[in-house]
């Protein structure tokens, strides 16, 4: 997709954003070239990307920042509501509390010190899986837990079967390699592991793009047992010769149905064929999304053993029913004003602004930062140094506002984040619902509001008001109207068929799943 491969050899990877002629020239100061040459772009061309240097700066080490977090929220409890649906032959027992998960000591201390007092759904039912040594597909809404889910049966294998003393070995052969669309995301689940590793012999290394790859090479050197990195700097590295595959049990796709699209796919077969790759009968693989369209589930099959079971948390794709869903209709030439009197009133409350195209991405950071809304941007032309920079300002609350292109629509994990709003609507229902789950995470409460705009978004129309009822929102009638009076394109794009699918085998191949259990 736009926005990866971007130089040569660069081993840059990131989720699908449209592109833009836009120079920055530090920080916080961004020029659009067109606006200035309008000429620009007919003489774009591209040159090879000049070698990455960025080295990040050193990850604190003291157990307070290891172990930060915030508080799960007031709905928190109600997860266990959720109907839970696990299909597939002899899928074992759920375990209710993190004691039945049988975890050594130093991974319960790690959990509790986390704040965990009490598993999710997806982590009753998911770790049992995965310990049971079963394949897993597992889907469960945005916020609730699912990194925890494959990280601790993965670590607690590692540390009672003991994991081999590879400290400063040329050749570094993990146990386990997760993958994640983007270099953000790739991150936050290398910290997690971090933590729940931390005092343990298990190792985890991060590897991904925009930062220098000797430095990342000197980490992986000094042992590597957990390895986790986006597709382009992970096959970069095994390509080096310097990570072998041999010793792999658990291979992870983190957002599986976005790394087994189009745009990763390719990047995953190629992944699986590296020389040493045990193959999926001899490895475990377990893939988790919020979301999971049935041509995808059907093509993930490819990578998983023929008895995997499928968890699904609630409904397959379904929105995060703890965010509080509005729509405002706009026209093209309104948005910025009326983007400027939400910020008005939501003051200093964290809200991520959703734009499509990195180039709009800047006008608009520009645009809040001239108005004195202390904003900052996030996508995929930005530097490493910059996005980590503007993550960082964002988190701390410098600049409450974070206007971001896909890049930042899935997995983040970020305290506090109390609106989302959709500037301009994704052309992809999946990537509604994955934006909007940035809040309302872990049992909190959000607000997602979303410009609506009749000429270009009627397509998204039938989809959102699924996505809506079921959430139990309130659907607004002129968007039900849109959505069945088939105006515009409305009628002849009815909402995608994986929607609301479970899982694919229920219609393909019945008799392959023998028992099939639902609860609560
Ligand atoms: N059992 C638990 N108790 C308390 N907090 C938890 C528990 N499990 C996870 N969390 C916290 O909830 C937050 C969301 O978890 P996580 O990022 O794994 O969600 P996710 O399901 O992967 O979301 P997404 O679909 O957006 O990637 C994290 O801050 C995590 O530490």
């Amino acid at each position: 997709p736009p926005g990866r491969g971007k130089g040569f050899g660069s081993g840059d990877d990131d989720d699908g954003e449209s592109n833009g002629n836009v120079f920055q020239s530090g920080p916080g100061s961004v020029v659009c070239l067109s606006s200035v040459f309008p000429t620009l772009s007919c003489c774009v061309f591209s040159t090879p990307e000049p070698r990455v240097t960025y080295v990040p700066p050193p990850l604190p080490e003291d157990e307070d920042s290891i172990f930060a977090h915030y508080e799960s929220g007031i709905n928190f409890d109600k997860y266990d509501d959720i109907m839970v649906d696990v299909s597939g032959s002899n899928p074992p027992q759920a375990i209710m509390t993190f004691e039945e998960a049988a975890l050594c000591e130093t991974l319960n201390k790690n959990v509790s010190k986390s704040g965990y007092v009490k598993p999710t759904p997806v982590q009753k039912h998911g770790i049992p899986i995965i310990s049971a040594g079963r394949d897993i597909m597992a889907c469960a809404q945005t916020g609730s837990g699912k990194t925890a889910a494959f990280l601790l049966p993965i670590l607690q294998k590692l540390m009672s079967d003991g994991v081999a003393a590879s400290r400063f070995s040329e050749l570094q052969e993990p146990e386990a390699l997760i993958v994640a669309p983007t270099r953000e995301l790739i991150n936050q689940i290398y910290m997690e592991a971090r933590k729940f590793s931390f005092g343990t012999c298990v190792r985890p290394v991060v590897v991904y793009g925009g930062i220098s790859t000797g430095h990342q090479l000197r980490e992986v050197e000094r042992g590597c047992n957990v390895l986790c990195g986006t597709p382009g700097r992970l096959l970069d590295v095994i390509g080096r010769g310097k990570v072998g595959l041999s010793k792999l049990r658990y291979f992870v796709l983190d957002e599986a149905d976005r790394m087994l699209d189009m745009g990763f796919e390719p990047d995953m077969r190629r992944l699986v064929g590296s020389p040493g790759m045990p193959s999926k009968e001899e490895r475990q693989t377990l893939m988790f999304s919020a979301t999971f369209p049935e041509e995808i589930q059907r093509l993930a099959a490819d990578f998983l053993r023929t008895d995997y079971l499928f968890l699904a948390v609630g409904v397959v794709g379904g929105a995060c029913t703890d965010v509080e869903q509005k729509f405002v209709q706009v026209s093209k030439f309104s948005k910025r004003e009326q983007l400027l009197d939400i910020l008005k009133t939501t003051g200093t409350e964290r809200t991520m602004v959703f734009v499509e195209t990195k180039r709009n991405a800047d006008f608009i950071a520009t645009f809040l930062c001239q108005e004195k809304v202390p904003t900052t941007s996030i996508h995929g032309d930005r530097e490493q140094r910059e996005r980590e920079q503007a993550l960082g300002d964002f988190r701390s609350g410098k600049c409450p506002v974070l206007v971001a292109t896909s890049v930042a629509a899935r997995g983040l994990d970020i305290p506090d984040v109390q609106h989302v709003i959709n500037f301009d609507l994704p052309n992809n229902i999946d990537e509604y619902v994955h934006r909007i789950g940035r809040t309302g995470r872990c049992g909190n409460t959000g607000r997602a509001v979303s410009f609506y705009d009749m000429e270009a978004d009627s397509q998204l129309a039938p989809s959102l008001v699924r996505v809506l009822s079921r959430a139990q929102q309130e659907v607004p009638s002129w968007l039900e109207e849109s959505a069945f009076s088939g105006g515009g394109s409305a009628g002849s794009n009815l909402p995608r068929k994986g929607f609301n699918s479970t899982d694919s085998r229920k219609v393909t191949e019945p008799d392959l799943l023998g028992l099939s259990r639902i609860e609560p």
